[in-house]
């Protein structure tokens, strides 16, 4: 079985990519899982792709073998495309999730349903020794509920409902998140690009 890293050290997002490399037979391991600890990476970058590169390439650069890293996050139409790349930390730096999504219902009070639409968007990078950095996007519209409902899945899952879903992501099962998810998209993209090649 191959085995790739992941530059990550997101539980709820490996969950995700261990369903979803899974099918594809390749075991995935995340910083969390290394015997040594890594320091975490300043993600210093202003969008998801500059993000999701320092972090493929601090790993890569570090190992000298292929990495794949992981930027995400969450567009609110209505608050101008807040929290974005600031997602994990839009409450503050301890990345706590209820607060987050807590935040987002907040500044959303009062707006109408008709305007709650919102998006969630993940960036792959793909770093090899001595390549450039690929990048594949994927991007889940949806719309923001005003309440939590469901315990799967993590960050704001139970606040965002994936167009023409009664459900928010964090009620549906993990499988189903992982047919439509913006992680799933993007992952098509980067298999279908492997392929190609
Ligand atoms: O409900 C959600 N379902 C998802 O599927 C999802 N994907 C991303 N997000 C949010 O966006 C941040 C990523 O920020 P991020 O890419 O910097 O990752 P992170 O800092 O959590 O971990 P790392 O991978 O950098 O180590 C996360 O923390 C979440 O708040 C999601 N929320
Ligand atoms: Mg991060």
């Amino acid at each position: 079985m191959k085995e790739i890293i992941i530059a990550t050290k997101n539980r709820g997002k490996m969950k995700d990519f261990e369903g979803l490399f899974a099918t594809l037979n390749i075991k995935v391991t995340s910083l969390l899982d290394l015997p040594e600890e890594i320091e975490d990476i300043e993600e210093t970058g202003t969008t998801f792709e500059e993000n999701a590169a320092i972090k493929a390439e601090a790993i890569c650069e570090k190992f000298g073998i292929p990495v794949i890293a992981d930027d995400s996050g969450l567009e609110v139409d209505a608050l101008n495309g807040e929290p974005g790349v600031y997602s994990a930390r839009y409450a503050g730096e301890q990345k706590d999730d209820q607060a987050n999504l807590q935040k987002v219902l907040s500044r959303l009070e009062g707006v109408p349903d008709s305007k709650r639409t919102a998006r969630f968007v993940c960036v792959l990078a793909v770093a090899n020794p001595g390549e450039l950095t690929i990048f594949k996007r994927g991007e889940c519209e949806g719309k923001i509920g005003h309440k939590p409902a469901g315990d799967n899945g993590f960050g704001y899952d139970p606040i965002f409902y994936p167009i023409e879903s009664d459900r928010t992501m964090a009620e549906m099962a993990p499988a189903e998140k992982n047919k439509i998810s913006h992680r799933r998209k993007a992952l098509d993209q980067l298999v279908n690009w492997v392929r190609e090649q």
